[in-house]
């Protein structure tokens, strides 16, 4: 399968019908499967996406079958404002009362490398071995093009292995630690939730401009169902 784009008029438009996929992913896995594994992406714009999940579709998924990964975190502690895990905890797993077993928190306690290689042996542990392939990833762009902790010029973009890496990012002028891209592609599905016109020349640089990961470090991410959910004001770059 392509690339499929969703684009909607309204920021709320967007996210509704990302709840929804997310909805039909989750009831589809935990039929089949008896679980629905899910990789969250950190930033603000999945906010709103938690708080529909814990709200409109609080009693339509069988939540405690769901399992949460980070696509990516800072090295920050968990209680820090900076914190994707604060962010989702706040916004979805307190709210759901996730049991937090269920929840697969990057251990910034460690240091970002300790952290990379224990999230890893995590990885290892849940998928019993296998590749992590992960039943959903979702993410986010940033207005330069990155997405996760992949930004441009950076050293993990040519890493070839499906793996948890740390690195300092001059660019934010911290510790990151990050899904390789070989590990979002290994997903059965990635979904995009991008919305505001501030992201539209990154849509159109990772969509539609010729291939220079460096500088778009998105354009890495491929799949075998890879969906964008973007507004009209995001998406405002495309051709038409
Ligand atoms: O840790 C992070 O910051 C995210 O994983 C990052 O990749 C984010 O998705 C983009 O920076 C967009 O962030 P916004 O949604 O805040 O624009």
């Amino acid at each position: 399968m392509g690339v499929k784009l969703n684009i909607y008029k309204t920021d709320t438009e967007v996210l509704a019908s990302l709840a929804k996929y997310f909805a039909d992913l989750a009831k589809k896995y935990i039929a089949a499967n008896d679980r629905f594994t899910v990789a969250l992406s950190g930033g603000s714009s999945p906010k709103k996406l938690h708080e529909l999940l814990a709200s409109e579709y609080r009693d339509t998924i069988d939540w405690d079958k769901v399992y949460f990964f980070f696509g990516d975190e800072r090295d920050v502690p968990l209680t820090d404002s900076q914190s994707n895990y604060l962010m989702a905890k706040q916004t979805l797993f307190d709210p759901l009362e996730i049991d937090p077993s269920h929840v697969f928190a990057v251990q910034t306690n460690l240091g970002a490398e300790e952290a990379a290689k224990a999230y890893t042996l995590n990885l290892i542990n849940f998928f019993d071995g296998h590749n992590a392939c992960f039943d959903l990833v979702i993410l986010g762009l940033g207005d330069n093009s990155h997405t996760a902790s992949l930004f441009p010029h950076t050293s993990v973009l040519t890493d070839e292995s499906a793996s948890i890496q740390a690195l300092y990012i001059d660019e934010v002028k911290m510790n990151r630690i990050t899904f390789t891209a070989p590990l979002i592609n290994n997903a059965h599905h990635i979904a995009f939730l991008v919305y505001g016109a501030g992201k539209a020349e990154a849509v159109k640089h990772i969509l539609e401009d010729n291939k220079n990961i460096q500088e778009y470090p998105a354009q890495l991410i491929k799949g075998n169902d890879l969906q964008w959910f973007l507004d009209e004001p995001a998406a405002g770059k495309l051709e038409k």
